[in-house]
């Protein structure tokens, strides 16, 4: 059972927090959480800053509003990782800086944007795909929620990333971590790298196994 109450405090709380530490600007980014009967998500044009919690949006299983603000035009984006990602709790979406500008590279891995280089980022986010670029709130076509079956976070190119968890401070964690990992990637961008090998990868999949 979930609480709503709890999860609504819990998005107020978690979008003040993702945009006093300038993770997300103005009214960019948005959060939503799954309910027993359906999900909350932040309201279109709102700002992660200033939250109301009474106000948030209330949709149904579908996507049909329920009640308060008018939900976040990347409702089909959050929708579709609570059909692909049965476990996930919270989508989180955000345009943070160094992720975003990973976002924007035109010869960024598509299958993986983000080298193992440190474990944590191998332990709390995994591979992160790069999906083609759609204006925003557009539909991100099939191949979208068949890749999320198999990842739990993704980068929309020339956008920012998008990031499910078993919990809201699971997907704020792992938004967190790959915002700073990609910060690494661009710091280190042209220097001799050395990456995590396989063994090294293999044992922390293992080992914390988040999703
Ligand atoms: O980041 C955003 C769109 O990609 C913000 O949109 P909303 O204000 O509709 O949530
Ligand atoms: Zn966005």
């Amino acid at each position: 059972m979930t609480d709503e109450h709890e999860l609504r405090a819990a998005i107020v709380k978690w979008g003040a927090s993702l945009f006093q530490r300038g993770l997300t600007s103005g009214s960019t980014g948005n959060i939503s959480v799954r309910l027993d009967d359906g999900f909350l998500t932040t309201p279109t044009n709102s700002c992660l800053g200033f939250l109301q919690a009474e106000r948030l949006s209330k949709v149904d299983e579908t996507g049909h509003p329920v009640s308060g603000d008018k939900p976040t035009k990347e409702l089909p984006l959050h929708l579709g990782f609570y059909r692909s990602r049965p476990k996930a709790r919270a989508v989180v979406h955000l345009h943070s800086t160094y992720a975003t500008a990973l976002s924007c590279l035109a010869d960024v891995d598509p299958r993986d944007a983000i080298p193992p280089i440190t474990p944590y980022v191998v332990m709390r986010v995994g591979k992160v795909p790069v999906l083609p670029y759609v204006k925003p709130g557009a539909p991100l076509g099939p191949q979208f929620e068949i890749k999320a079956r198999d990842h739990a976070a993704m980068l929309i190119a020339n956008h920012g990333p998008v990031v499910s968890g078993k919990s809201l401070e699971d997907a704020v964690f792992a938004a967190e971590e790959l915002e700073e990992t990609a910060k690494l990637v661009l710091l280190t961008r042209h220097l001799k790298v050395r990456r995590l090998d396989e063994g090294d990868v293999d044992d922390l999949t293992v080992s914390f196994a988040l999703r």
